[in-house]
């Protein structure tokens, strides 16, 4: 059976998903969830997701959610496809798992909030919260501080290869290198080669066409 993916293709979570099927090349079925509808606050949804949030994956009889632990289940399950999304070696293992709390604790809560007040709000018909959007750059700005840093010693966060770390940066990074604040990264070089490396590849060209044709 195909693997299967319940969300909408517009969803940064959803697309973080996308992103590592394409990267290693797999076939699989998108299941659209409507978010403006409430599907995935009812049932079927819910059985997969009980928590209501796009996306949720299937392979086989194997139900997951949560964008993050899916693609570490998509690295180690498809390891030998195309390039490694994880390592093998237990210390570089760990420093690639370093980098990926550290996406998920320190840069996903201020960028997610910027994500909302100046790409989503927007095309809500909800205006930009400027207050909001003051508080949460400086934030987003110390992180990327020490990202600068961290990418003038190392190619990508993980290590010399593209990894999830990076990977799971890519949905926001899109977004807001579209907005009013894309300086916050392209003023940091480091940061701004690393964005335009990780932007420009293949399997995420894919994911935006698909999120374009909907
Ligand atoms: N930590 C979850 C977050 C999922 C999430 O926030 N999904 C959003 C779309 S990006 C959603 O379903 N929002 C609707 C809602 O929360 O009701 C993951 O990474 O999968």
């Amino acid at each position: 059976m195909a693997i299967k993916v319940h969300g909408s293709v517009t969803t940064t979570a959803t697309m973080r998903v996308l992103a590592s099927l394409n990267e290693k090349g797999l076939d699989y079925e998108i299941v659209p969830i409507d978010l403006s509808t409430g599907d995935h606050k009812r049932e079927p949804f819910l059985n997969l997701n009980p928590f209501g949030q796009v996306p949720a994956l299937e392979d086989g009889d194997l139900s997951l959610f949560e964008s993050r632990a899916i693609n570490r289940y998509i690295a180690y399950a498809y390891a030998g496809q195309r390039i490694p999304l994880m390592c093998e070696n237990p210390k570089k293992t760990a420093i690639v798992s370093v980098w990926m709390e550290v996406e998920a604790q320190k840069y996903d809560p201020p960028a997610i909030k910027l994500t909302w007040e100046l790409v989503i709000n927007p095309t809500l018909g909800i205006p930009t919260d400027d207050a909001a959007v003051e508080e949460y750059v400086p934030q987003l700005a110390k992180v990327l501080d020490i990202y600068e840093a961290r990418l003038a010693q190392s190619k990508f966060l993980g290590g010399d290869t593209f990894t999830l770390p990076d990977l799971h940066h890519l949905p926001t990074i899109y977004y807001l290198m579209g907005t009013k604040i894309k300086t916050v990264f392209t003023s940091r070089p480091h940061v701004s080669a690393w964005c335009a490396d990780i932007l420009a590849r293949p399997a995420w060209q894919k994911t935006i066409e698909m999120k374009n044709y909907k």
